[in-house]
């Protein structure tokens, strides 16, 4: 396994997005039910994605409207963005494209490693913004789209998932086809050798396997 990459990613959107919700959600496991606004925090958590452990470092920002001044340290050293929007409200749908206007203002660049994040999905009464909607504005960026439920780990460890391989893809580290990472069992040479084919899936025998995350088909709207 290589060397654990060290990645800061900022989680930006409007207020009560669920922005800190989803970070505790991925670093935690659990679901905060109470809403108590941010100022700032700052998580760490290890994950393994495609067989390379990232060491992440993950900035869970104060809530922001269009008329907030973008704070200058959320362009730096920021590897990745996951923008938040509620699919619940449209304000915060409108804010997150002034927030994505000024984050690229700020970092003086034409697109950036983001996820764009529709939260709130179980709320499907209150439900203003539709999947399509939110996938149509994060293509005009040339971002990942995905919605998710805070109250899920799973959609809330995908969102983060998603922007290691936004960021990779960043550095030209896009895998051409989802990587498997199997240590090969010592049976498989010679089955290899004698043109065989196991019957079943490779079994991963180390205490160190791991299992590659694939990089689409993450979410149907992704
Ligand atoms: N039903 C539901 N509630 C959520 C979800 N995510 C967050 N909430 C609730 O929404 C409220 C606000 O969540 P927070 O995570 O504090 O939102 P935030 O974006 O960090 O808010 P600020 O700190 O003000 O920017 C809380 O009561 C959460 O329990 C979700 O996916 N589904």
């Amino acid at each position: 396994m290589p060397q654990p990459k060290y990645r800061k990613i900022a989680v930006i959107g409007y207020r009560s997005v669920g922005k800190s919700s989803l970070t505790i959600q991925f670093v935690e496991g659990q679901f905060v039910d109470s809403y108590d606004p941010t100022i700032e925090n700052t998580f760490n958590k290890m994950v393994s994605v495609n067989c390379q452990d990232f060491n992440l470092q993950l900035v869970d920002t104060a809530g922001q409207d269009e008329y907030s001044i973008f704070p200058q340290s959320h362009s730096m050293d920021i590897h990745g963005y996951v923008l938040v929007y509620a699919v619940t409200s449209m304000k915060s749908f409108e804010v997150v494209q002034a927030l994505h206007d000024k984050l690229l203002d700020m970092v003086g660049k034409i697109q950036v490693p983001t996820v764009l994040v529709g939260n709130k999905k179980d709320l499907h009464m209150e439900r203003v913004i539709k999947p399509e909607e939110g996938k149509k504005l994060a293509d005009s960026w040339g971002a990942a789209f995905m919605e998710s439920s805070a109250k899920e780990n799973e959609t809330a460890v995908e969102v983060f998932k998603r922007i290691i391989l936004e960021m990779e893809k960043a550095d030209g580290n896009m895998p051409s086809e989802e990587k498997k990472c199997a240590v090969i069992p010592p049976t498989l040479p010679s089955l290899l050798r004698t043109g065989g084919t196991p019957t079943s899936p490779l079994t991963l025998p180390s205490s160190k396997s791991c299992v590659a995350f694939p990089f689409s088909g993450l979410h149907p709207n992704s």
